[in-house]
């Protein structure tokens, strides 16, 4: 089993100001995480509330940037088509196991064979604990506590038990009330990294915009190539971001001054 480098050694650097909109949008590749960036964190993943005027406001967005804009998800890519209907943007899903590339071109991971068996371990214990949710990912699996917050540490010591049995090829990752499985050696950054060697994006700089442990390397690939990186939360955790945003509503503001429309 590999744990994932972000659970061991938590990057060191707290440096945050108060982001300057982008000078200029034609040289801009935007990658956008959901949970937490977009929209509110709710009390279960099919509870979250899409502000009606998000979608059109990414819809201008992704025009405006000739298309260099992508959503960075730990959800599903079917998921997110659902949530943001009738838009379909291109979208790393599952933290980059899938991606969707702006030609409608699909890339996937194999599904670990291993999967199906976690899955169902993972459901019979959230069936014998009040408050746990097990949601099944195509190659990933999430086990969430957000409404038992008091089981997180029995929820992630289960989920190493059932891991460890001799399961190479995955990784744990740790996230909001949130234990997932996941495809090991995939992350957002890399999943960047792919989709800034591929049109619209090609030649542009990043800004990566996210909340989360799970967006951290997604900040350190945007760093590394100049670009720019914005951590979503008034929480004082470590990151790499080297700006900051406090909430979904400043960051959808954010979003729509980038166009002028505040
Ligand atoms: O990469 P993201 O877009 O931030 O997705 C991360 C996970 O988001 C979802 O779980 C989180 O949001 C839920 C709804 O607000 C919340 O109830 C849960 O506690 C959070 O962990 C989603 O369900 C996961 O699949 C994503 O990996």
């Amino acid at each position: 089993m590999n744990l994932v480098e972000d659970m061991t050694r938590p990057p060191a650097a707290i440096a945050i100001s108060q982001p300057e909109l982008p000078a200029e949008l034609s040289d801009l590749a935007l990658f956008l995480d959901v949970d937490g960036t977009l929209i509110d964190i709710a009390p279960s993943p099919d509870l979250v509330v899409i502000p009606p005027k998000l979608i059109p406001l990414l819809e201008r967005l992704s025009l405006k940037l000739g298309g260099a804009l992508a959503l960075v998800t730990g959800r599903e890519i079917g998921v997110v088509d659902t949530m943001f209907a009738p838009l379909k943007l291109p979208v790393a899903g599952v933290h980059g196991a899938e991606l969707r590339f702006a030609d409608g071109t699909l890339k996937g991971t194999p599904i670990h064979p291993e999967l199906a068996r976690i899955t169902e371990e993972l459901k019979t214990f959230a069936a014998e604990n009040e408050g746990l949710l097990v949601e099944p990912k195509g190659r990933a699996v999430a086990i969430h506590y957000r409404l038992n917050p008091a089981l997180g540490e029995d929820v992630e010591a289960f989920v190493r038990e059932v891991v460890d049995r001799g399961t190479d090829g995955l990784e744990i990752q740790p996230g909001k009330m949130v234990v997932e499985v996941r495809p090991a050696k995939i992350d957002k950054g890399r999943a960047i990294g792919v989709f800034l060697e591929t049109e619209p994006y090609v030649g542009r700089t990043p800004l990566v915009i996210g909340d989360d442990w799970t967006d951290e390397p997604g900040f350190r690939t945007a760093n590394a190539r100049g670009g720019r990186s914005i951590r979503v939360g008034r929480d004082k955790r470590p990151t790499e971001a080297n700006e900051s945003l406090p909430d979904p509503e400043a960051v959808r503001r954010w979003l729509a001054a980038m166009l002028g429309e505040i």
